[in-house]
């Protein structure tokens, strides 16, 4: 694989580092994701960095379902289980994670990837959340790849409604980063509280200069994030959203376990369903996927 390698919490299922080398510098792997130095990482709270996995609600809970839980759900707060390498060959390697059950000690077990992992209803889990499924992570790695899968199995007898999310945080220049195939979308602007319709995107390139926190719907599942040192392609699958995010100083400084100015070396392009919510029928398996792509 020439080189490139990533890290894997059983926290949160949570990718910590993406190594890849790019056409300009094919040998040199680099780091593509940012990692905020002051990110807790003894699992009392979610990861600043990285690739946290939201599930089953994106922000705070819109479905009554999900009034106990807080934002983003909870897989990103949870230990899952080592669920075995899937593949593991001259074209990539391939890891599932589960989550099976709770551990109440959690620390910083850093897995190579070259393995997998899943999560079901513990008993903290169950007190929040009374819906039955099954999650399972798989994180690819090719020469320039990382894909990361959610599988959501519905083991329930009824039907389960959720929404999901790949919470990248891009390592790139901030002020210079621009992101196409955004125009003529709508979207609802976060940062807006005075309104609460839909606003339409106008910029061919969409930059992250000013405070962004803008929720893209049925957007093209297809993305380019480049900056003068470089670039990155973003692609997904079922995952009809996108979320643009940074939160620049004015939010960023008021975030416990972001590092000063951190907000200058990552742009969050997320890919999820997370305006409406997926429905899966009792013993549908639905899974969402992302890929990132060094270019
Ligand atoms: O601070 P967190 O719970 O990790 O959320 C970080 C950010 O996630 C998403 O990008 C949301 O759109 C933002 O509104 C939120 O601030």
């Amino acid at each position: 694989m020439k080189g490139s390698s990533a890290e894997l919490l059983l926290y949160g299922a949570t990718v910590i580092s993406w190594k890849a080398g790019d056409s300009r510098d094919p040998l040199e792997p680099r780091e593509r994701l940012f990692l905020s130095s002051k990110a807790v990482l003894d699992g009392s709270k979610p990861i600043r960095g990285g690739i946290p996995v939201v599930f089953p609600c994106f922000g705070a809970p819109t479905h009554p379902e999900h009034n106990l839980l807080g934002q983003h759900g909870f897989a990103r707060s949870e230990t899952w289980a080592w669920g075995g390498i899937v593949m593991d060959n001259d074209a990539g390697v391939s890891v599932r994670l589960s989550q099976g059950f709770s551990i109440a000690l959690l620390s910083r077990e850093l897995i190579p990837v070259n393995g997998s992992t899943a999560l079901e209803p513990t008993p903290k889990i169950a007190a929040v959340y009374q819906k039955l499924f099954r999650l399972e992570f798989v994180a690819t790695l090719s020469e320039h790849q990382l894909s990361t899968d959610l599988h959501v199995k519905n083991t329930s007898s009824e039907v389960l409604e959720f929404q999901a999310l790949f919470h990248n945080y891009v390592r790139a220049s901030a002020h210079e980063v621009l992101i196409r195939h955004l125009q003529n979308l709508e979207y609802f602007d976060k940062t807006d509280s005075s309104f609460q319709g839909l606003k339409t995107e106008t910029r061919a390139e969409v930059d992250v200069r000013r405070y962004t926190d803008s929720v893209y719907e049925n957007a093209p599942q297809k993305y380019e994030i480049t900056w003068p040192a470089g670039g990155l392609a973003v692609k997904s699958t079922r995952l009809k959203d996108v979320v643009v995010w940074n939160p620049q100083a004015d939010a960023g400084s008021k975030i416990g376990d972001m590092e000063e100015g951190g907000w200058e070396h990552f742009v969050c392009l997320e890919p999820g369903y997370v305006r409406g919510f997926v429905s899966t029928q009792p013993g549908e398996t639905w899974i969402g996927q992302q890929v990132l792509e060094t270019v």
